[in-house]
């Protein structure tokens, strides 16, 4: 059915309804399923719901989160977790976020489940983190996922299907572009790329009109509202937006896209939680693994593929991460350069620059 949506436009849905708080069904092998929902937006009364069904209902947690837990891990990259007899919203909040990991350290003992297919479990990790919420999701087995989607009108997600389209790059469509002079060069257009997906938009800056033949002074500058709107001292991101359109400015050329990937991929509301363990002593990696994450969720491939549409297959990147010029090299744009960014340096983020030095291979 040509109107249906397809399973790109499915999954965007699911990452929609868990938001909500709603649960998606994910269908698996041999007719069985999951129920899902995100144990971040879960309520009670949804919670106490899952918890009347039959079956073994699961919080299913990241490795690394299962880490600061000491929760045992059976499954490589996820652990599962089960709900206990008592447990409650807040039993489930309290595993899935570290907030109160310091002040409150007695979080077990824990059940951890092993054995079984996990491969529903992944799947509805992968969603909780592509929704940028908490990395954790409750997870109850159902004989017959069809029967319950269609009954409770929720989302059904083709579990076999969807698992290696989740590691696929959504199709980017070019929206529209226009000029906007801006204080570091007046010579600037906007572009704007839309996933088809729906997904959030992202940008590229082109300034002048750079030769689509030589390699092109580009920038892949991750979206941090804190850095680049609010002037944050806690990082140096503001200032090496900032130098790097001056630098194209200077150049008369360059290409500064401006991917939507809040927090290194883990959105805003993520980062502020890395940020208030921060403020408890952890640091910038520390902190994303605390919350369950690995220390950097991005996915470049976008970068490379916006360059690829402009028109460019050749860049002198500024950066000072060595992993951006592998990706980038990966997916298929050569570098010709690494040009260093160094600018914003503060009192405030001299550690968490030395941390991305030590942690991040980032080059001081
Ligand atoms: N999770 C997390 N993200 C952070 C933190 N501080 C800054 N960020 C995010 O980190 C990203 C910084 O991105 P970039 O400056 O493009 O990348 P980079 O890896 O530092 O590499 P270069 O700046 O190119 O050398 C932005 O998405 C910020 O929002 C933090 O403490 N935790
Ligand atoms: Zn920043």
């Amino acid at each position: 059915m040509p109107l249906a949506p397809n399973l790109m436009e499915i999954l965007a849905r699911a990452r929609a309804d868990l938001r909500m708080g709603v649960p998606v069904v994910l269908s698996g092998e041999g007719g069985q399923g999951a129920l899902v929902l995100a144990a971040e937006t879960a309520t009670e009364d949804r919670l106490a719901l899952l918890r009347a069904a039959e079956g073994d209902l699961d919080l299913v947690l990241t490795a690394r989160r299962a880490a600061t837990l000491k929760a045992r891990v059976y499954d490589g990259d996820l652990a599962r977790v089960a709900l206990p007899r008592d447990a409650d919203l807040g039993w489930v909040r309290n595993i899935a976020d570290p907030a109160d990991d310091l002040s409150m350290p007695m979080k077990g003992p824990l059940k951890e489940r092993r054995g079984g297919d996990v491969a529903l479990h992944r799947l509805a990790i992968g969603l909780a983190k592509s929704a940028r919420l908490l990395p954790a999701a409750l997870v109850l087995p159902l004989e017959a996922p069809m029967g319950v989607a269609m009954r409770e009108n929720l989302t059904l997600v083709d579990g076999v299907a969807a698992a290696p389209s989740m590691l696929l790059l959504s199709n980017l469509d070019h929206v529209v572009s226009a000029r906007v002079p801006l204080e570091t060069t007046e010579n600037a257009r906007l572009h704007i790329y839309r996933p088809a997906d729906g997904s959030e938009e992202h940008y590229a800056v082109e300034v002048g009109r750079p030769d689509r033949h030589k390699p092109v002074l580009a920038r892949l500058h991750s979206a941090c509202f804190t850095g680049d709107v609010l002037g944050s001292l806690k990082c140096d991101c503001g200032p090496q937006l900032h130098a790097a359109l001056a630098r194209m400015g200077e150049e008369g050329a360059g290409v500064l896209l401006y991917l939507n990937q809040e927090g290194r991929g883990i959105g805003l509301a993520n980062k502020m939680r890395a940020y208030a363990l921060q403020d408890q002593g952890f640091d910038t990696v520390q902190a994303n693994h605390r919350l369950g994450f690995e220390d950097d969720e991005r996915d470049f491939r976008l970068g490379a593929e916006i360059l690829r549409r402009m028109g460019f297959n050749a860049v002198r990147l500024l950066t000072n991460n060595p992993n951006k010029l592998a990706m980038m090299e990966r997916s298929g744009i050569a570098v010709a350069e690494r040009v260093p960014l160094k600018v914003g340096k503060t009192a405030f983020n001299a550690h968490y620059l030395a941390t991305k030095a030590a942690k991040s291979g980032h080059l001081l």
